[in-house]
């Protein structure tokens, strides 16, 4: 299961940011290429796991963007992206987002009170993204069915988990200098 994803995993180099040993990844960065076929396994992967009675997706900017498209594709929902752009519209919602290595703002548009959203990203360490922005979503009154997000590495899930977030996660991973392991049946959808 997840076979094209976790040999891929494997092969990810590591570079320093600050301190933090960052994994580069086809899934969570980009680099060097998405193979449609890593793309294809993820999304059928999400589409059965999830919960998919939902108005919307709803994906972060950047990586969670090529993630959204195959979903939405697959199944006929729209999706919205989270940018790190302001547009100033009027329900424009602003959040921190803090990552290990990074911090900044992103901006929520395109979610009404009445939707009820599926979440998608493609890596969570910290947790710091999805804390701000789940909790922006509820106070706005959203309904979201499921959090799910391909690579879990760090103690992300188990802190949101602590604050009553539930996240799923496709593969966790343990990362150091020297590269990434697998760590198998850890993740909830394991
Ligand atoms: O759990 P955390 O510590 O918050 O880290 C996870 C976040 O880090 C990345 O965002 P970033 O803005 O670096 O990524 P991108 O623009 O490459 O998608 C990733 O897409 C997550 O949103
Ligand atoms: O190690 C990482 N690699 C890619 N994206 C990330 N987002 C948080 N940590 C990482």
């Amino acid at each position: 299961m997840l076979e094209i994803l976790k040999k891929s995993l494997k092969k990810a180099p590591i570079v320093k940011r600050g301190k933090y040993p960052y994994f580069i990844h086809p899934i969570t960065d980009g680099v060097p290429a998405i193979d449609p076929k890593l793309l294809d396994e993820i999304s059928d992967y999400i589409i059965e796991y999830c919960d998919m009675n939902v108005d919307r997706i709803l994906s972060i900017e950047a990586m969670g963007i090529p993630l959204a498209t195959a979903i939405s594709l697959k199944t006929g929902i729209p999706f919205s992206i989270v940018r790190k752009r302001q547009y100033q519209l009027p329900d424009e919602i602003k959040i921190s987002q803090s990552t290990g290595y990074s911090k900044g703002e992103l901006y929520i548009n395109g979610v009404e009170k009445k939707d009820r959203i599926l979440l998608v990203d493609d890596v969570i360490s910290t947790g710091g993204t999805l804390r701000f922005l789940v909790k922006a979503l509820e106070k706005k009154g959203v309904t979201i069915s499921d959090i799910i997000v391909i690579v879990g590495r760090g103690d992300g899930v188990q802190q949101l988990a602590g604050e009553g977030i539930r996240v799923k996660t496709l593969v966790d991973i343990a990362v150091s200098e020297d590269g990434v392991s697998i760590l198998e049946d850890t993740g909830e959808t394991n």
